[in-house]
């Protein structure tokens, strides 16, 4: 699919209709714009002004240069890269409105379990900009991209991303890759990548354009190779770390996120791979406007001369925050020299690893960098962040008019704003009718001013030092990507992938076919009389019992590392929980019944049939018993996030479950009897009976009968076995209980993620 193609554009000026871009010639696919969004012009703009790109309703790219504007002709070319993340016009056009995000916090603190981890922290990111957080191990990095992403509390300071404080909105937004590659490690990794595409693309984007799009994110990874190979974990490999840490970026990547913050994603590579990583995100900030944070221990100087601005902490403090070719002169100032050919990072990470004495002297010298000029005005203590506006509408929308008059729909506290098109070079030689304007700056800040052209109906945003974004929408973005009922498909079908060679595994058949014909060779063929009535209750209470702590292990020792992945994807947003609970229910139901019923196919035959209703009758109600036990097993691992206390807990209800299910003692304390409503066992077991001695043959009374009533008769009816036991529920009620089990189970695990073990 051609994404890169080369484009002349002319800017065309009438007097009628003022100045705009057309298409000079175009050579490739009309439409394939490959520019995200107004950029920084690099390629094909030496200059490095803005360019715009835009699309007309027709669906035409538009790049005009404003630079050129005023010589009427602009020929800009965008040549083919392959290392640069672009989305397709017609894909990105589903993705939402190309919002570049300025990122600025100030003065932030962190305390973690009572310990003082960051100290008035701050920095700048402005879209386009890669910025490295860089210090000794233990100095708060991982802690400031958490604070950053809304995943940790602040002390004190503030976090304000396009002004606007970061709310829940803007947390659903950020893309943060951690350091640690959370995957289902059975999928391969085309599959992770095209269920990531199909949950966190929009509705709106075909089923084949999200496999263009999975495709072309691959391709920019350079994950091709890898792509049909298992995400993998200790017990079995799969991808090489550094595969790993590119397709962690990778399923980042597919939203086409505005700020994306990485935690160490160089560890792990050798320098070739790191290199080309860093080039990647480099090239993604610069040619699609986006904002990248990333956290780096040792870079390579190659490496360290790619970031844009560097903020280096010591102890939890800012030692330096400002653009990297300045860190040199900075550590100079203070009398630290670089030796010749010595690289800077090195160096720099060095003199913080220093002596106390040598550290307080960085840390005041970066305090003192505060009054340079050249400090970001955001920043400065006297700077009045959102008090005038309220957050949300620090943001102005204005309107171009078709008499060239441009209306501003600006908050009636909103100080007043200057808007300038003269400032903004977009005369265009025509100043009636100006194409394109930026917003100017009043006293104290600049304010984010997107123009919308009347004709077109669309913003586009710009700044003259920063960028902000189209309006928010405030509700709506707190909408999901994808309906209800595709999370619940995809996920659905992804539980099913992801459990089928777990719960299916060879082993798990093994044992399967190995314990049903065990258990049928056991109790062969029995034959319908007392003296074998404890056997045959013997294969039921077996085969209940069995299957309840297979299903209520299985579920808990596989949810721990599942609720890795689900709160992972909960925090970016991905989907509700209720699909998510639901699909699980519905995804692994196939898979949770296959292999009792297989047990069952075996076992029930060898034991001796009377009628296929008994059979399957039998089988419904091992499978409901399977079915409630998993449940309870997902209930108590969702609740406890120590696994050994889950294994006690379940232990213990498994146990004491099997003690009251009616077959191991008949004969419970009164005061002890009520325990017995609480097992799951008990009712499955007692209905198992119902049906098996309810109909075929019945059972022959013994010569020397322990019941009384066969001395009247000579077969036991199904009631008195049941006395013997103290059971006295029909077949209805032992139902009915085993569905509230259910029900409840499967609520309370739901409470329980919701409310009790939400992600923080
Ligand atoms: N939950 C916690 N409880 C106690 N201490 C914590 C906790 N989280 C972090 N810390 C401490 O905070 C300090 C900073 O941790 P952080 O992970 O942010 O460092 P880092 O700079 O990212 O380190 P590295 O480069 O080794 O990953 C460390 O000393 C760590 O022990």
């Amino acid at each position: 699919m051609p994404l890169y193609t080369t484009k002349t554009w002319r800017v065309a000026v009438s007097a009628s209709t003022g100045a705009h871009c057309v298409p000079a010639a175009v050579h490739g696919k009309v439409g394939a714009c490959d520019v995200a969004g107004g950029v920084r012009g690099k390629e094909g703009d030496s200059a490095g002004n803005l360019v715009w790109v835009t699309r007309t309703s027709k669906g035409m790219c538009l790049l005009c240069s404003l630079q050129e504007l005023n010589n009427h002709i602009v020929t800009t070319q965008s040549k083919a890269d392959s290392t640069s993340v672009h989305f397709p016009a017609e894909q990105r056009q589903h993705l939402g409105p190309l919002k570049p995000v300025e990122l600025v916090f100030s003065g932030v603190s962190v305390t973690v379990n009572r310990r003082r981890i960051l100290r008035d922290v701050s920095g700048v990111v402005r879209p386009g900009e890669l910025l490295a957080v860089m210090g000794p191990s233990g100095c708060g990095k991982t802690t400031l991209l958490n604070a950053l992403s809304g995943r940790c509390r602040l002390d004190s300071g503030s976090i304000r991303l396009n002004r606007e404080c970061l709310n829940k909105k803007w947390k659903r937004r950020i893309c943060y890759v951690l350091q640690q590659d959370i995957f289902f490690t059975d999928l391969t990794l085309r599959q992770t990548l095209e269920y990531a595409a199909r949950l966190r693309l929009p509705d709106s984007m075909s089923y084949t354009q999200k496999m263009q799009h999975v495709d072309h994110i691959i391709d920019v990874l350079d994950l091709e190779s890898c792509q049909d190979t298992i995400i993998g974990d200790y017990l079995e490999r799969g991808l090489s770390g550094g595969e790993k840490k590119r397709a962690n970026i990778a399923c980042e990547l597919l939203t086409n996120p505005s700020l994306m913050l990485l935690d160490e994603p160089t560890s792990g590579l050798d320098s070739h791979a790191a290199y080309s990583l860093m080039s990647n995100l480099k090239n993604y900030a610069e040619t699609s406007g986006k904002t990248v944070v990333v956290t780096v221990h040792q870079p390579s100087s190659q490496i360290f001369h790619m970031f844009d601005k560097l903020l280096l902490l010591c102890n939890g403090q800012t030692a330096y925050f400002g653009a990297v070719n300045k860190v040199v002169d900075f550590f100079n100032g203070i009398g630290l020299s670089v030796m010749p050919h010595y690289n800077p990072a090195d160096f720099i990470l060095e003199q913080v690893k220093g002596s106390d004495e040598l550290r307080e002297r960085i840390i005041s010298a970066s305090r003192q960098a505060r009054n340079q000029p050249d400090y970001p005005q955001e920043l400065l203590p006297d700077f009045v962040p959102n008090s005038i506006c309220d957050n949300k509408y620090m943001y102005q929308e204005s309107r171009l008019q078709s008499n060239g008059h441009i209306s501003s729909s600006r908050c009636p506290s909103c100080p007043p704003v200057h808007i300038s098109c003269a400032h903004a070079h977009a005369h265009a030689g025509n100043p009636q009718r100006p194409s394109l304007c930026v917003s100017s700056v009043t006293e104290k800040q600049s304010v984010y001013t997107a123009v919308v052209r009347e004709d077109e109906g669309r913003s586009l945003w710009t700044d003259n030092q920063s960028h902000g974004s189209t309006s928010s929408s405030g509700d709506d973005e707190l909408s999901w990507p994808t309906s209800f009922w595709t999370q619940f498909k995809v996920l659905s079908q992804r539980n099913f992938q992801e459990a089928r060679p777990r719960m299916l595994s060879k082993l798990n058949w093994i044992q399967t076919v190995g314990l049903g014909v065990l258990a049928g060779l056991l109790w062969f063929q029995l034959e319908r009389k007392e003296e074998a009535l404890h056997d045959i209750q013997g294969w039921m209470f077996f085969s209940t019992t069995y299957w309840m702590l297979f299903a209520h292990f299985g579920a808990l020792s596989s949810f721990p590392p599942e609720r890795e992945v689900i709160n992972k994807e909960r925090l970016s947003g991905a989907y509700r929980l209720s699909a998510y609970y639901l699909a699980k229910m519905v995804g692994e139901l196939p898979l949770t019944m296959t292999l009792p019923a297989v047990y069952h196919v075996i076992s029930y035959p060898m034991l001796g049939f009377h009628s296929p209703s008994v059979f399957l009758t039998l089988l419904a109600f091992l499978l409901l018993n399977t079915i409630v036990a998993q449940s309870v097993g997902f209930f108590v691992g969702a609740s406890c996030m120590d696994m050994q206390v889950s294994i006690t807990i379940s232990a213990l209800y498994t146990l004491a479950t099997q003690l009251f299910g009616g077959y191991l003692a008949t004969n419970i304390s009164p005061w002890l009897k009520w325990l017995q409503y609480l097992s799951m066992v008990h009712y499955a077991y007692q209905n198992m009976q119902i049906v098996e001695f309810s109909e075929g043959s019945p059972i022959m009374c013994a010569p020397q009968s322990k019941f009384e009533i066969c001395a009247n008769q000579t077969s036991i009816p199904v009631e008195e076995i049941l006395k013997v036991q103290g059971a006295n529920l029909p077949l209805w009620a032992n139902t009915l209980v085993l569905l509230l089990f259910l029900l409840v189970f499967r609520v309370l695990g739901y409470v329980v993620l919701r409310y009790f073990r939400r992600p923080k």
